[in-house]
C-alpha cells in the first residue's frame, strides 16, 4: 500500500464543518442586522438555508464528499430568481461574507477563493434589473 500524503484542502485549513458553521453564523447574524438585506429575508429560514450555503461553500473549497456534480448556475438562479436583488445587496452581502471570514482570522489564499466564487456566481444570484 503506497501512501500518498494529500495537502489539506482549504475547506479542512479552515477547520470543516464546525468552522464553516460558527462563520455563518457570524454571516447572518450581521447580514440580518441590516434592515435592506434583512428585507429579502422576511419569508425565508435562515436555518435552513445555512446548511445549503455551507454545502456551496464545501464544494468551492474542496471539503471531502462534496457535491462537486451540483450545477450551481441553475441551483442559485433558481433559488434567488424571485427576490429581485440587486448589484449593490448583492456586494454589500458579499462585504460581510468576507468580514465574517476575517473575524476567523481565515487566512488569506481562502478569502481569495471565496471572493473569486462570489465574482463567478454573481449573475445567477443578482436579479433585479434597476
Ligand atoms: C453571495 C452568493 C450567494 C450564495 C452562494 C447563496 C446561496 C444560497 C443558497 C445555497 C440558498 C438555499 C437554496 C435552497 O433552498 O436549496 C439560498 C437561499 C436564499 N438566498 Fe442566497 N446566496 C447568495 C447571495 C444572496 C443574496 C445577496 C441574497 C439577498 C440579499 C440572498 C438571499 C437568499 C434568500 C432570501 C434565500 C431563501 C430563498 C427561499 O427560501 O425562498 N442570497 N442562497
Amino acid at each position: 500500500m503506497v501512501e500518498v500524503a494529500m495537502a489539506p484542502s482549504q475547506w479542512e485549513r479552515v477547520g470543516g464543518a464546525p468552522a464553516v458553521r460558527a462563520v455563518l453564523d457570524r454571516f447572518y447574524t450581521d447580514l440580518l442586522a441590516e434592515p435592506r438585506l434583512a428585507a429579502y429575508f422576511a419569508d425565508a429560514s435562515v436555518e435552513s438555508i445555512k446548511p445549503h450555503l455551507a454545502e456551496v461553500l464545501k464544494v468551492v473549497l474542496g471539503g471531502p464528499g462534496a457535491k462537486t456534480d451540483i450545477d450551481l448556475a441553475t441551483y442559485l438562479t433558481r433559488a434567488h430568481a424571485q427576490l429581485a436583488v440587486s448589484a449593490e445587496d448583492y456586494e454589500r452581502t458579499g462585504e460581510i461574507l468576507v468580514g465574517a471570514l476575517a473575524a476567523f482570522d481565515v487566512e488569506e489564499d481562502i478569502v481569495a477563493t471565496v471572493v473569486n466564487a462570489l465574482k463567478a456566481v454573481a449573475p445567477y444570484v443578482i436579479s433585479a434589473t434597476a
